[in-house]
Parts: structure tokens; sequence; C-alpha cells
């Protein structure tokens, strides 16, 4: 390999040459046919590497680049050539070109000496001293041409590398062709040398020629040169073979070739750094906190009485008669670590459990036992959550804990308020706050001392502080206005919480020692007016900072828990545990079981893949029909054009109140405690309002009962509708992601993601609608063509999903299924629907 390595770079016609010279006659009688010398290079990596690098043309070039020493020159006659040796120099006559070779030849001489002071190999000089008898004769054979040739770039490769670094080393041929100064000093050099010393002499005309004292004959000269220079080659060729058979030096040639070339393109490999040894992979466990990393795992089944997690005895029997029989496994969990008590270490609580698991009573119950030793009202507790459906949910079961709390001679009842956005703000303040009147000249004092400097200075004063302190100040002299609190807990939405601090007057968090997040992923995730900042900047406000973490007990709860700790780092959290609820099937689960999303025990899925998009409604209506949502024939009954439209405004605002009329028979039980009705999800607002009126359209029998809840249902039918769904009224509930999150219909049978949800975490919340409270439900999702390779990989095999036991089931319905007369009757509810968008449209232009 290496030898055809090297062959790419000596072209062939050179490498006879080559081998011509190197073989055992170096005379100038030596024919191509001679035998080419063994070359072994060894060096097989670096050589075939720049082989690559070196495009043929620059190699080639490089090459002939170092053909220095002419070779027969074209002019010289041919018979010349032919009788090398034989026939007498002719001579040389005035402005022959030979007369300037003395001249050159000394110079080259020189040369050659100040190239033997540079290197230090025997063969320095060399070139010059072989060229001279070379053109002196005009007559050379192509092997010592060669010869001559390699001789030339021998010397300018040493060159270089003398130049480039001590690694020098001179190949045996580069020795064989090039005979030694020494030599020569008897030769041409010693004549130029003897010339130089005063044995020429000089024309009329000034010009140099040379004297040639012993040489009238030129054809015996000619002779004596001709065995000098045969004597020198035949001594080089001697030392050639030692040096050769002491360094056994045929490998270490082809090496020095090899490196002379990476010098010569300046291909030389860049220096490496040393490599780095790579950090070991830490796993996810050790790059979390401890408290992240190894939370608190609760099995499902690990319920308890509550007499047994510290409740006392009343309060379990007042829980037991409003449903609460006993704790779930996450309560079990979570209520020691919060109820007060003197052993209790304090520390904040992170609850990841699955939806529908009890996480409200969780931490509603000790905050409110807790809160309720208190004699004097203030804002203790505050709850934030994303949407104001759960701030109403959460209110109802703070109430059924106040109440189990009974007031006495230590106790308050326990006041909750609520406050959400889109309310009036006044009216919320108003009942958030009370005033009264204090007879306090010296606060008076103080106070109009301090309106008044900013009055005087009012740039540097916001009218706003102004306004502050008027509301402190009363009409009445010596009476100041004192703020109280009306409510012990607040439950809230961040926005409005964000805008009572900063403008209700005498609102304040210095008192606050419990702070809930719950559904904390999504309000972390969002910065809903820098709520958290602004927040935590209250409670911590005029009080030492350190004191007030210990001092105020964070909950912070989700389904879909965070582990961001970037995320969680703002709430400064104090001594926090990580409580995991983990799924049925898994006690042996990973150590990182805290990052997996645990769906509902009880919880089916399944999947139905539509074929034809432009009939995706009728998928709908049959699913609709198969689970006795809606009757078989409720499309058969007619309902016409303006009854249609009438009902809209009322179904979205729950119109079964209003109907009077009854619910198919399939809903009639629905205030049993058995699983009922259907949640369907869409992506938008419109999407479910136009659903909503097409599934009428298509069952007019079931028109009554459809609900809507989307963000622009005016708040109170969105109450309304939840109030008929759990009364059993309205059956058919559609919806945008504004209900994904938290809302609690306990007895829902059926979630219907008509449009697939956009995230994992999106479809947990939204399934976790049903199968609540460790009740049986059943999640369906609708894909498209497009849509399932993206639901099958990110939902139904996700592996940070734990599924209690089964997978997702596959729904088929072919699209030829749906027959002409449904088509037919669908077209015409969509014509129907085309028809009161228009109408609606042209009313709004007209109003
Ligand atoms: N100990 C209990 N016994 C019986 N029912 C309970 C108990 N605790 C809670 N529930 C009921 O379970 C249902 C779900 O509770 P809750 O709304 O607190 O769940 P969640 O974990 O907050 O769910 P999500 O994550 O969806 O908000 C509610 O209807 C609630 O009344």
């Amino acid at each position: 390999m290496a030898s055809q390595i090297y062959s790419r770079y000596i072209p062939p016609s050179k490498k006879s040459s080559i081998s011509n010279v190197c073989a055992s006659n170096p005379s100038t009688t030596a024919t191509p046919q001679s035998p080419a010398p063994t070359l072994q290079p060894t060096r097989k990596d670096a050589s075939a590497s720049y082989a690559r690098y070196i495009p043929d043309s620059k190699a080639k070039a490089e090459r002939t680049s170092t053909l220095i020493v002419p070779s027969i020159d074209s002019t010289t006659p041919k018979r010349d050539r032919e009788n090398v040796g034989e026939e007498p120099a002719r001579k040389r006559k005035k402005g022959d070109k030979f007369e300037e070779q003395p001249r050159k030849t000394r110079e080259s001489a020189q040369d050659g000496q100040e190239r033997a002071d540079e290197l230090d190999t025997s063969v320095i000089g060399v070139p010059t001293s072989a060229e001279a008898p070379s053109k002196s004769t005009g007559h050379v054979s192509p092997g010592l041409e060669a010869s001559q040739d390699e001789g030339s770039a021998g010397l300018r490769k040493k060159k270089n590398k003398k130049e480039k670094g001590p690694n020098l080393r001179v190949s045996a041929s580069d020795i064989q062709f090039l005979p030694q100064p020494a030599e020569l000093e008897g030769s041409e050099l010693g004549k130029w040398r003897k010339k130089k010393d005063g044995q020429v002499s000089k024309t009329a005309t000034g010009q140099e020629e040379e004297v040639v004292t012993e040489g009238k004959d030129g054809r015996s000269r000619h002779k004596r040169l001709m065995e000098k220079r045969e004597k020198s080659m035949k001594k080089t060729e001697k030392l050639a073979q030692m040096t050769k058979s002491e360094s056994a030096g045929g490998e270490v040639e082809v090496e020095d070739v090899e490196e002379v070339h990476i010098e010569l393109h300046n291909l030389v490999p860049l220096p490496q750094p040393e490599p780095v040894a790579e950090p070991p992979i830490l796993s996810a466990a050790t790059s979390l906190p401890p408290w992240l990393a190894s939370p608190i795992r609760v099995l499902p089944t690990a319920t308890a009485p509550f007499s047994e997690i510290g409740i006392d005895n009343d309060i379990s029997k007042v829980l037991q008669k409003r449903g609460f029989s006993e704790a779930f496994a996450v309560q079990a969990a979570v209520l020691p670590l919060l109820l007060p008590g003197k052993l209790q270490k304090p520390g904040d609580v992170l609850v990841s459990a699955a939806t529908g698991s009890g996480k409200t009573l969780a931490y509603v119950l000790p905050m409110v036992e807790d809160i309720s030793r208190n004699q004097i009202r203030k804002l203790r507790g505050l709850v934030i959550m994303p949407t104001r459906e759960l701030v109403t949910q959460a209110k109802d079961i703070c109430e059924i804990c106040a109440s189990a709390f009974p007031s006495g001679s230590y106790r308050t009842r326990v006041k909750i308020g609520t406050a959400v956005g889109n309310e009036n703000l006044r009216l919320e303040q108003n009942m958030l706050m009370n005033q009264e009147l204090l007879h306090d000249p010296v606060e008076y004092e103080k106070l109009q001392l301090r309106l008044n400097k900013k009055w005087e200075n009012s740039e540097e004063g916001s009218d706003e502080e102004i306004l502050f302190d008027e509301e402190v100040v009363s009409a009445l002299p010596d009476h100041i206005i004192r703020h109280v609190s009306k409510v012990d807990i607040l439950i809230c939405t961040p926005g409005r919480l964000v805008e009572h601090i900063k403008s209700t007057p005498g609102f304040t968090l210095e008192y606050i020692k419990w702070l809930v997040v719950d559904e904390a992923d999504k309000l972390l995730d969002q910065s809903f007016q820098q709520w958290l900042d602004v927040v935590m900047a209250a409670i911590s406000v005029e009080s030492d900072l350190a004191r007030s973490m210990d001092q105020v007990r964070k909950v912070v709860l989700s389904a879909t828990m965070t582990r961001d700790v970037g995320l969680l780092n703002p709430l400064m959290l104090y001594r926090p545990k990580l409580v995991v609820l983990e799924g049925a099937a898994k006690e042996d689960s990973d150590p990182l079981v805290s990052q997996v999303h645990f769906l509902p025990a009880l919880l089916l899925e399944s999947a139905v893949k539509v074929e034809d998009e432009n009939i995706k409604p009728l998928y709908l209506m049959e699913l609709l029909k198969r689970e006795n949502i809606i009757s078989e024939n409720s499309s058969d009954e007619s309902t016409s054009t303006s009854e249609s439209s009438d009902d809209e405004s009322s179904f979205d605002g729950g119109s079964s109140q209003s109907s009077g009329k009854s619910a198919p028979d399939e809903m009639q039980n629905s205030e049993s405690d058995n699983p009922h009705g259907v949640l369907i999800f869409t992506k938008s607002n419109e999407s479910a309002v136009r659903l909503g009126r097409l599934i009428a359209l298509l069952a007019p029998s079931s028109s009554l009962h459809i609900g809507i809840l989307t963000s622009t249902t005016p708040r109170a039918a969105r109450k309304s509708t939840l109030k008929s769904f759990n009364a059993g009224k309205v059956s058919i509930l559609v919806a945008s992601d504004l209900v994904s999150r938290g809302l609690d219909l306990p007895n829902l049978a059926h979630v219907i993601n008509y449009d697939v949800s956009t995230s994992l975490t999106s479809y947990v919340h939204r399934i976790g609608r049903t199968a609540r409270a460790g009740k049986r439900g059943h999640a369906w999702t609708l894909y498209t063509a497009t849509e399932g390779r993206w639901f099958w990989n990110e939902i139904g095999r996700s592996e940070i999903v734990e599924r209690s036991s089964r997978k997702i089931e596959r729904v088929n319905i072919k699209a030829d299924f749906f027959e002409g007369d449904q088509r037919a009757k669908y077209e015409e509810a969509l014509e129907e629907l085309g028809w009161e968008a228009r109408n609606s449209r042209s009313k709004d232009i007209s109003a």
C-alpha cells in the first residue's frame, strides 16, 4: 500500500529515472531498463492522507519546480548528445552561451559553499558542482539528468527542512547523486578557485576569458573531466551504499520524502489539544435538590379515617355528613404535614396528585383549622387559582370546613372572600375591606402633616399615594379611618389580587400565614402582571424577610406539577417537602416518579380515527348515540329555524332551567351517584358555540340539554349551566380549554376531545374532568389522519403518563358507515348554521 501511495508522488517517468540512477551503475550510459531499487515506504496513514490533500495539478507543479538543473539542451546538436565522452569539446567562441558558465559555476560553487556551511551533511553544495560539468559539456544522459534533478530537489528539501525544524534526514538516493565538494575541489571547482586566485586573463574588451594553461587540447581536458566525474560518482555511490547499510535506510527515505511533501504543501496537521475526559452523565435525580429528587410517595390505597390523622371527632362527623367519609390518600399524607401541632416542624409542602384526587380538601382543612383559632380578623389565608370557576369551587370546600369548626370562646368562624377578574372592583373592595372610625388625635396629626407635605411636593409622590392617605384621614377632626379586612381567607385569581394590592386602601398581605398556589404549573409559568413578584414583595413588606418566609406556610399543588426549580424559586420555599400520589399499578416505580403524570385509576381512554374530516361532527354524534347521551331517534324530531335561533341564547346560558322540558330518559337519574353526561372540548370559544349549535340541529330533542362553557360566556350563564349540569338538567357541555383545569363535575361520565389537545398537560387536565374522586369515567379523542402520529406519539405512547393498566383503546368507525340520509341531514344542518351566522351578523350590524 505504501508503495502505491508513494507512486502517487513520483510520476512513472521520474520513477524510472530514479531507478536507473539508483541501480548499481550510475554512469551516464545507464539505460531506463535498469532494475528499479526496492523502495519500502512504511508510513501509511500520513502519506495516505496527504496524498488525498494534494491536488494533482499542484503536486505536479511542485515536482516540476524541483527540476532546476536543465536537461539536455535542445540546442545541443544530436550528434554531440550521442557521442558523449568521445568527441572533444568544440572551441568556445565569444558570445557563446558556454562562456557564461564559469561565472555561473563559480557562483554556484560559492552558493554551494554557503549551503555547506548551513547544512551538516556531506552533500552540501553538490548540486551546483554537478551542474557545472553537465553544463560545461552540454551532454548528459537521461539518468544523470534525473539524478541531478533529485539532487537539486533533495538539497532544496533539506534546506526547507533545516529552515523548518531539526528533523532532517538525508535519503540514500539524495546522497547517491551528489558528489562531495571535496571531490570537486580538484576538478571544476578547483579550477574556478584557481581562476579566482588570478589565473584568468582578460580580453582586450575586458571580458573575462579562461586561460587553459594545460589545455590547448580540448579533447584531453574533456577526458580528464569525465574521468574525474566518473570517479566522483563511483565514490558517491560507495558512500551511499555504506549509508544505506548502516541505517537500513530505505524506509526512512520514504518517510523523509513524505515529510517534505507535508511541509511543501503546508498541510501539517494542526496541533490538537489533549482530549478532555467527559464528565460522567448525572442522572436527573442527582441534579435535583433532595426534596424534589426524593419525594414522599403515597399509594392511592393509603386512605385513612380522618380521626386517625389528627382531625377532631366532631369535625370528622361534620365532614362525613358532607360526603367526606374518610381521607383520600393524598389527604391522609398531606394533612398531618400541615395541621398545626406542637410537634409539627414548619415547612412548605408541594403536592403532585392526579386530577380529582382530593387535593383541595388537603390544604383547606388545615388552613381553616389554623386560622379559625384567631380572635381578630385579619387576612391570613391567601389561595391563588387560575380561573373563577376554581375559585368558586374552592370557596365551597372552605365553607364546608369553616362550618365544621364551631365558633366559641377561642374560635371565630372563618370568613372567606373571593376576588376574580371582571367583577366590579369597587364592589369587591367593599366586600373585602371595612372602614372603622377611630378617635386617635396623635395619629390624625401625623397623617395630616404627611398629607400636606405630599401636596407641597406633589411631583415626589404619585397621585395614588396621596389618594391612599386621603382615605385614611377622616373628615372628622382627630379621627382616623382604619381599614380592616372583612375576610380571613381570600381565594382569588392572580390578576385581580395584584389590583387589590395596588389599589385597595388598607388591603395588606402583612398578616398572611398561608399562601396556597393551586394549578401551580400553570400559574408559575405565566406572568399575569408579574403577580408572584408583587405578592412576594407584599408578603414580606415591613417585616424581616427570613422570619416572614418561615412564618408563611406555602402549599403548592397541581396534577402536573412542575419540577422546574427555576419556576419554583421565586416562591422562596422554606424546608419544602414534595408529596407525590402514585398510580395504583406502580409500587416500585422510578425515584423520579414525581415527573410522571398519573391518570385516575378508573379512567378508560379511547381514540377514534376520523377518516373523513368533513363529516367529523357525525363521528361525534355517533359516539353520543352509542353512549346513550342522545337518543337514537333524536334527529327525527323537527326543529324550526326560528325556534333554533331563539334557543341559542338559552342553551348558552343553561337552557334547561327555563325550558321546563325534561331530559331524555338516560339523563333522568343524574342526581344519583351514577356518572352521567359528557363534556366536549373544542379548540376555541367560537368552535364550542358552533358545535353546540350543530349538535342541537342534528339532535333537536337534546337541544335543551346542551350547555356552553367558554371564556366569552357570561359568568351568570356559566354558573347556571354548571348548576343545571349538576342537577341533571344539562347533559352535554361543550367547552373551550377554559374549564380543562380543576373544574369539578363530580359525576361526569365522559370527556370527548372533539379537537385534539394541544399538549400532554392539557390532555391530562381535560380528561381529568371525569373519573374523579375514585369514580369511573371514559375519555375519548377524535383524531384526524394528520393528527394521528402526534397523538399516538405524544399522548398515546408517552412515557411520562402513568395509566393504571390499560392503553388507549382504538375505535374504528368507517367513513362509509354514515349513510346518505345522515349525510344529507348533516348538509342541511350546516346550511342552517350558515344561515344563522349570517342572520346574527346582519342583526349586529343593524344594531
Ligand atoms: N375525602 C373525600 N371523600 C369523598 N369525596 C372527596 C374527598 N375529598 C375530595 N372529595 C371530592 O373529590 C372531588 C375532587 O376533589 P378535588 O376537586 O379537590 O380534586 P383535585 O385533586 O383538586 O382535582 P384537580 O386536580 O382536577 O383540581 C370533589 O368532588 C371532592 O368533593
